[in-house]
């Protein structure tokens, strides 16, 4: 291995140069240390089994009474690494004198784990390396444990800062690849969203940036119900900036499933760009009846439930269709005693479930996508989703669109939402869509009248880092 060369550290965190040596033989009773093991186990996880770190993480610690301080931490290590693996893995491959994919993938795991403390935390850097050998040390005995101390020693000799000089491309050669790796994404993604935005500049930073934010937890005011002023009050939360029905739930404020209002079903949980979305195919003014409305892909039923809503209180009926029957079970649950109608089925299909052409008065289609709008929510998910990925999801969208459009009466108006800023999902389907069967792109920045930096439309994206929303497109379109 050849020694990386120190360079003077330009943060003040403190740091020690050479972390101590492993200490104690094979015989050492198993570490005590239930955060680091819980964030190792959901690394492990992730990796083998594709688990979701937000999925698995909460389980085991309700499982294994993990509270407090010791939760806070195990969160931070488990999501922050997930986060970054890609990162992680180019600094760890700078530091072993074989290739990544030859290490153990357990021991892997928990180089990453050691890394990241190393790299992103304030642990004293010979606390973040001793924890993480005495792991290894109960798992794996002492020759893997003399590796994995090697290595993150090795690792200890350079901030992130300084790492990143030394192995992010050069920033005027490569701008997406240099920010992409400073901001721990594949590169790839960080094109996506450039492409999106329009520019390589300070705002994909800033984009890319608020991916490794936690999000705020929102929640959706049921119309009818209660206000979100009310709901605000009942919860400690404040009123959403631009969803006439969301709450801003604050910082720490705990399980929201555990609310009074939530298991009451006055609201529940829903990203206040998922609320704005399907509020909006209701905005269009339309003549006629305004009574039939279709949700084509409804699981697990949250904007199901919005529309369904605001149909109790104006009069009509929603019909819901979901392909994945446990989907479809979480939709009737959650509009249970709204105006809806679930249906198991094949939204490009839909004379097979009774739906004929040209009935509905408002179709929305929240098409299955990428998720590349909400990598926030899903720490691993930027490194598991591949660019291979998008022409499956683009050709089922386009299908899925036409299909709204067939099923939508002439005046009625169809809403097209994903969660992603990728433009082959977002305004290439939409324009083929349009060029195909000749409907009207509507303005939809006037659906969204609360929202500021709309950009020149006709379309509508969100962004984390300009509305605090998940990156969710939306586009009305007029039959
Ligand atoms: C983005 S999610 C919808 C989220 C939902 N609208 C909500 O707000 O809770 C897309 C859904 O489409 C479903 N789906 C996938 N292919 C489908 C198809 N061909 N027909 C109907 N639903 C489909 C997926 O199972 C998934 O539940």
């Amino acid at each position: 291995m050849t020694q990386p060369r120190r360079r003077p550290a330009r943060f003040s965190r403190p740091r020690t140069p050479h972390p101590p040596k492993p200490k104690g033989g094979p015989g050492r009773p198993p570490v005590d240390d239930p955060a680091r093991q819980a964030a190792l186990d959901t690394l492990r996880e992730v990796r083998a089994r594709d688990a979701y770190a937000n999925l698995l993480l909460p389980q085991i610690l309700r499982e294994r009474r993990i509270t407090g301080r010791d939760a806070a931490l195990a969160t931070e290590l488990a999501y922050g690494a997930c986060r970054c693996i890609g990162l992680l893995d180019e600094v760890l491959d700078a530091c072993t004198d074989r290739p990544l994919a030859k290490v153990e993938p357990a021991l892997l795991d928990v180089l990453r784990l050691g890394c990241y403390q190393l790299l992103r935390t304030r642990i004293p850097p010979h606390a973040a390396v001793a924890s993480t050998v005495d792991l290894v040390r109960a798992g794996h005995g002492t020759r893997s444990s003399g590796f994995v101390n090697a290595v993150l020693r090795k690792v200890s000799e350079r901030s992130e800062e300084e790492w990143l000089d030394k192995l992010a491309p050069d920033p005027d050669k490569d701008r997406i690849g240099n920010l992409a790796m400073r901001e721990a994404h594949p590169r790839w993604v960080a094109r996506v969203f450039a492409d999106s935005l329009g520019t390589t500049g300070d705002e994909l930073e800033s984009a890319l940036a608020a991916d490794n934010e936690r999000p705020a937890v929102h929640l959706v005011a049921r119309p009818g119900e209660i206000t979100a002023e009310e709901l605000a009050a009942m919860t400690g939360g404040e009123v959403a900036p631009y969803s006439p029905y969301g709450v801003r739930l604050a910082a720490g404020a705990g399980d929201p499933a555990g609310l009074d209002p939530v298991r009451e079903r006055l609201a529940s949980v829903q990203d206040e760009g998922s609320q704005l979305c399907a509020v909006a195919l209701s905005r269009p003014e339309i003549d006629g009846e305004d009574t039939r409305w279709l949700d084509l892909c409804a699981g697990p039923g949250g904007k199901s439930a919005l529309l369904g809503a605001l149909l109790a209180i104006q009069g009509g009926r929603l019909d819901a269709v979901e392909k994945a029957p446990h989907r479809a079970r979480l939709v009737e649950q959650s509009t249970a005693g709204l105006p809806i109608v679930v249906h198991v089925g094949d939204g490009r299909s839909p004379a097979a479930l009774g739906l004929g052409s040209g009935t509905f008065d408002r179709v929305l289609v929240d098409a299955p996508c990428t998720g590349l709008g909400s990598l926030r929510r899903r720490p691993e998910s930027r490194w598991r989703r591949q660019p291979s990925d998008v022409g499956e999801l683009t050709k089922l969208q386009r299908e899925l669109l036409l299909a709204a459009v067939d099923l939508v009466r002439p005046g009625g108006v169809v809403g097209y939402v994903v969660c992603s800023p990728h433009l082959s999902e977002t305004v290439a389907i939409v324009a083929d869509v349009v060029r195909r069967t000749g409907v009207t792109a509507l303005d939809t920045r006037e659906s969204f009248p609360e929202m500021p930096f709309l950009g020149d439309g006709p379309y509508v994206q969100l962004w984390p880092h300009r509305h605090g929303t998940d990156a969710m497109f939306c586009a009305l379109l007029r039959k």
